[in-house]
């Protein structure tokens, strides 16, 4: 029953409160990512990652504070009905000022669902869909940032616009040589433009916060000229002397869904209106969905609200029915998709078969390590979500056959609301993007014939690329454990992601071993291990018999990576990480540096 009259003062004070706490939020978020700036200028690499990690925690614990303050302060779980749709009104009005009403929102409804029984609550007391349009809203306050800035450079000004649209963010650093960059980047995007006439509109727009990462700083921003829109990133690097430098300018829609890659730890940035900034990297990104952009930059409950919003629409204007993914099945995970829909989702079983000796929560903590560490652009983001509902008719027989067989604590087919619908309740679900197994395209590949060049091709750049997504995760210190093809995934863009994180370790925590020299001809003929084996013991010479069984791929393998089957390579990587150095890690190729115009300069 919609409220005739606002007249619960009550309701108005835990309106109040939880706007308190949702601002309260959202400055600590935001002055968190605004000190990035500060860890770049000083090179605080460690404490940059440190603070990567953290922030991904901020936002439960301010709803646990808020649900504790209405619980103590209002008796708020006690509350009637009625009091309650007053809160929610007196909410949407508090937030018809607040720069940031599409996340005040979704913290309503995280501290609502949090003191409200799950039966009490119902749609009527969330936020279902946004309330208050995020559309144009600016802040007044004349010593705020705007969200972007203009520039209007002519032909011969455009490298001093450069350097300018760079000095704009203060950096405290000197550059090594910003007058040199600036016209690299020029020359990038002559070569990029060709000969374009400039029209009356010719302009860069300059997102007004730097994107911070790990050992990187970006610039983001867009072209625009006539009808057409470049999007364009300039990254921003120390040299090995604390010099700053432009290290590439990355141009067009791919580079920059490379960048903001949903296998990338979250970027920082300080944002006031973070709507503003997510509908301006739309505007470059149109075909990355509005919850990844969330995501990227950080604000990953907003991103989860948003996907599944996003998933329920997509349900109802779609008709074909949830399968067994395709691949082979997983010992540790059910993995089931949608085949109109670009994501997986992932049950733990039960119980696992031997070798596999893990738990449940093992598996959790596993998928959380990768949430929380940085993902190098090889290890896919997940999504954890509970109780989610699927309507039972769009799901095929086998599957529910298979969830019944190997995930029954997780399965409860019923008719939860009573509306008539049976339901597929699902208790626990990562959700992640799907990709195509790597095992899958290697087949397909095999299937056309090795010695066609298109399936040559294919084979080389799995394999390539394969060994290149193992060589970045050992840099960000994980061994995947797994290394089979099918725990990996290739994207949309080529690149090999990693996918299975049930036996991942960190570098630093294994062992890197050889195998020993046999004692005695019975040993050598022996086909089982006969040398004792430590639980975090890991002997690379014998990844081959498992990986390398393909001749072309085996060829292949031996050309670009054969140093992963000797334990030296590990070892010394083991090293370097644990004197603390942090590697870097490029989201573009290397073909794209400037660096590379300057080692060529060298004679
Ligand atoms: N993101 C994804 N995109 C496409 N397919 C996927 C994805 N994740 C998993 N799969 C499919 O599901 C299978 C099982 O997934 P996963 O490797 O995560 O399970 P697991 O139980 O941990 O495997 P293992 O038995 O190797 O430990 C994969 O082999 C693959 O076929």
């Amino acid at each position: 029953m919609f409220p005739q009259r606002l007249d619960s003062g009550l309701a108005y004070d835990i309106a109040k409160a939880m706007m308190d706490g949702f601002n309260r939020h959202y400055q600590l978020f935001r002055s968190e990512s605004a000190r990035a700036k500060h860890r770049f200028e000083t090179a605080d690499w460690h404490g940059q990652q440190r603070a990567q990690r953290e922030r991904i925690e901020f936002y439960d614990l301010r709803v646990r504070e808020a649900s504790k303050r209405l619980e103590r302060e209002f008796k708020a779980g006690e509350q009637s009905m009625d009091v309650w749709q007053q809160v929610k009104l007196h909410y949407i009005g508090l937030s018809v000022n607040n720069h940031q009403p599409e996340l005040a929102e979704t913290f309503f409804n995280s501290v609502t669902t949090k003191i409200l029984h799950r039966s009490y609550f119902q749609n009527d007391f969330i936020f279902v869909r946004p309330a208050v349009s995020t559309e144009y809203i600016e802040n007044d306050d004349p010593s705020a940032k705007p969200t972007y800035r203009a520039y209007y450079p002519a032909l011969g000004t455009m490298a001093a616009t450069v350097g300018q649209m760079v000095n704009d963010f203060e950096l405290r650093n000197e550059f090594e040589d910003l007058e040199r960059d600036a016209a690299y980047v020029v020359a990038a995007l002559r070569a990029k433009l060709g000969d374009v006439k400039l029209r009356a509109n010719f302009q860069i727009q300059v997102l007004s916060g730097l994107f911070f990462r790990n050992k990187g700083a970006y610039l983001v921003g867009k072209i625009i000229n006539g009808f057409n829109e470049l999007p364009l990133a300039l990254p921003i690097l120390h040299n090995s002397d604390g010099k700053l430098v432009i290290d590439a300018a990355l141009f067009g829609e791919d580079d920059l869904l490379i960048l903001f890659s949903f296998a990338r730890a979250y970027f920082m940035v300080d944002m006031g209106i973070p709507s503003a900034f997510v509908q301006f990297l739309r505007s470059m990104m149109p075909r990355m969905p509005r919850a990844e952009i969330y995501n990227a930059l950080g604000l990953a409950k907003q991103g989860k609200t948003l996907f599944y919003r996003d998933f329920l629409q997509h349900l109802r204007h779609s008709t074909d029915k949830f399968r067994i993914a395709p691949g082979i099945k997983g010992m540790v995970m059910l993995v089931f998709d949608l085949p109109s829909f670009p994501y997986v989702f992932k049950v733990i079983k039960d119980f696992y078969p031997p070798p596999k000796d893990t738990t449940r929560e093992q598996i959790k903590s596993k998928y959380q390590l990768v949430k929380q560490h940085d993902r190098v652009g090889r290890m896919a983001d997940t999504q954890e979500y509970s109780s989610v509902a699927f309507p039972r008719m769009r799901f095929d027989d086998e599957l529910i056959e298979e969830l019944r067989k190997f995930a029954p604590s997780q399965l409860e087919i019923s008719d939860r609301d009573g509306d008539g619908n049976v339901e597929v309740i699902i208790k626990h679900v990562y959700i992640e993007r799907r990709m195509i197994p790597l095992n899958i395209y290697l087949q397909e590949a095999f299937d056309i014939g090795e010695t066609e060049p298109a399936a040559k091709s294919q084979i080389e750049r799995a394999v390539i690329e394969y060994g290149n997504a193992i060589k970045d995760l050992v840099a960000a210190n994980i061994f995947p454990g797994d290394m089979l093809w099918k725990n990996f995934g290739i994207t949309r863009h080529g690149k090999v992601v990693f996918y299975d994180y049930d036996e991942i370790e960190y570098i630093t925590d294994c062992k890197f071993r050889r195998v020993p020299q046999a004692r005695n001809e019975e040993d050598e003929m022996s086909g089982e291990i006969w040398y004792p084996v430590g639980p975090k013991d890991v002997f690379p010479e014998t990844f081959g018999p498992f990986l390398l069984g393909n001749n072309a791929v085996r060829e292949m393998f031996m050309k670009h990576h054969a140093d992963l089957l000797d334990a030296a390579f590990w070892q010394s990587h083991q090293s370097r990480i644990q004197a603390g150095h942090v590697y870097d890690v490029f989201p573009y190729e290397r073909e794209k540096r400037f660096m590379r115009l300057n080692e060529t300069a060298i004679p």
